[in-house]
């Protein structure tokens, strides 16, 4: 039987935009657009999982928001990955962040362009009909 891994996305969002992100050429899925994020550890609640690799992916604080749609699993060969993404935002942006040439923020409607990991798709479909600007966070 296939592992199975256990993975969180966030979609960060910043007025109409979504931030997407570009997977490393000499990783898994290397190339592929997808959220950041990554595995979840033992006793980690998946939205903790988020803030832990989040924040240190870009040295700042999220808050997580709703889900924006069911967790997807999806069979790659190394494993099956089950994949949930959040609304997110960051407390301070960090503008050094567009300079990345690794991230973009788009319009939910550029969504379908990209060439997106496997998993992502529903989560990228859900978006792209969304409005952004009515994703509700508790704060
Ligand atoms: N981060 C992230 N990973 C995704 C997405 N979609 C998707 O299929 N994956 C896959 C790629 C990897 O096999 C796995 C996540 O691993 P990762 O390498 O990003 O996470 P990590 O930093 O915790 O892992 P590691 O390098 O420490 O092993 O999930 C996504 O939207 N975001």
């Amino acid at each position: 039987m296939a592992k199975d891994i256990f993975v969180v996305g966030a979609a960060l969002l910043q007025d109409d935009k979504v931030l997407v992100s570009r997977r490393n050429s000499d990783r898994i899925l290397g190339d592929l657009w997808e959220f950041p994020g990554g595995k979840i550890e033992p006793n980690e609640t998946p939205q903790q999982a988020l803030k832990r690799e989040l924040e240190e992916e870009f040295d700042d604080e999220i808050t997580v928001g709703p889900q924006v749609t069911g967790t997807y699993a999806y069979e790659y060969e190394f494993g099956t990955v089950h994949l949930t993404v959040f609304y997110a935002k960051m407390l301070t942006h960090n503008f050094d962040l567009i300079a990345h040439s690794k991230v973009m923020w788009k319009k939910p409607r550029e969504l379908g362009e990209l060439t997106w990991a496997p998993a992502d798709i529903p989560a990228a479909k859900t978006i792209e009909k969304a409005n952004l600007r009515e994703v509700k966070f508790d704060d």
